[in-house]
């Protein structure tokens, strides 16, 4: 099975801060799948967007060196699992599916779950939520999973609020399935709180929400503070938590 790959690297989990269903901090073998259907503006990972122009893709080949080597895409699986295997490092807690977005070539991504499963890792997933019959397909297989609540100034699509409600789906089915489920808010200066009031009721009772600044900040803490209470209000005040993304402040990957 062949699959349009970014890169495999073993770092700590950035992202998620403290709330249930996080594993920041945790140590992660990255899988970064190539592609993406959306364009939110302050994307960090653009050049793997649009996957016809990945046309390689590089894996780490010493644990948490940053050297990599570099293969022709599309990827073979086999190659993909040998790559994640050698950065095994017996401290683990989950391998992480990112991109790009892993859900848009769900069939290798659920045959790499099932692996890594067999392998007897627990499967982190890092996604947009937009596809929730993609999500669906993999979510038996997820153990955790980071669903991207769009913020309307991220302008990922045409459409902004029926994908809110696709990703509220898709926290939905992650959830019944059993995965440990939580949602990320990228905010910036110009997020509207009532967007934050229209999510936090979407997300009321059903999974923690994190706020996260979108990088480089701009928005300012009392801002951050303003927004996170205006959640905690609707959600609880157990059920908001901010995050933000450490391994750039720590210049690891
Ligand atoms: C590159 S995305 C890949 C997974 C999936 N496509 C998604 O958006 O959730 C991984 C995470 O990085 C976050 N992210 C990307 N660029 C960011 C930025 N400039 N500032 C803050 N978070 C960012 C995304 O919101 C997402 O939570
Ligand atoms: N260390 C580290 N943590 C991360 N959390 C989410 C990431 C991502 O790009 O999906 C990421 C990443 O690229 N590196
Ligand atoms: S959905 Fe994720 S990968 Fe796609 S553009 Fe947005 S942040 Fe980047
Ligand atoms: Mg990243």
């Amino acid at each position: 099975m062949k699959l349009i790959m970014a890169e495999v690297f073993n770092s700590w989990q950035g992202e998620g801060g403290s709330v249930e269903g996080s594993a920041f901090g945790r140590r992660q073998i990255f899988v970064r799948f190539a592609g993406c259907d959306l364009h939110c503006q302050w994307c960090d990972s653009r050049e793997y967007i649009d996957a016809s122009r990945v046309s390689r893709w590089r894996y780490e080949v010493e644990p948490f060196t940053g050297k990599f080597e570099y293969r022709p895409n599309p990827a073979e699986l086999d190659d993909v699992v040998n790559a994640v295997l050698r950065l095994d490092t017996g401290d683990i807690h989950s391998i992480s599916y990112t991109g790009g977005e892993p859900t848009l070539q769900v069939k290798p991504l659920r045959a790499l779950m099932e692996k890594m499963k067999e392998f007897g890792f627990d499967n982190f997933l890092e996604t947009h939520g937009g596809l929730p019959e993609l999500v669906k397909e993999v979510a038996h297989l997820t153990d955790y999973a980071s669903v991207d609540i769009k913020d309307e100034t991220a302008k990922a699509t045409e459409d902004w609020k029926s994908l809110v409600l696709r990703e509220v789906e898709s926290i939905r089915i992650l959830k019944e399935t059993g995965a440990k489920t939580y949602a990320k808010l990228v905010v910036t200066k110009d997020t509207k709180i009532e967007n934050v009031r229209w999510y936090a009721e979407l997300m009321k009772d059903l999974a923690p929400l994190v706020i996260q600044p979108r990088e480089p900040i701009d928005i300012t803490q009392a801002r951050l503070m303003e927004l996170y209470r205006e959640a905690a209000k609707i959600m609880g005040r157990k059920n908001v938590g901010l995050s933000f993304q450490v391994h750039k402040y720590l210049n690891v990957l």
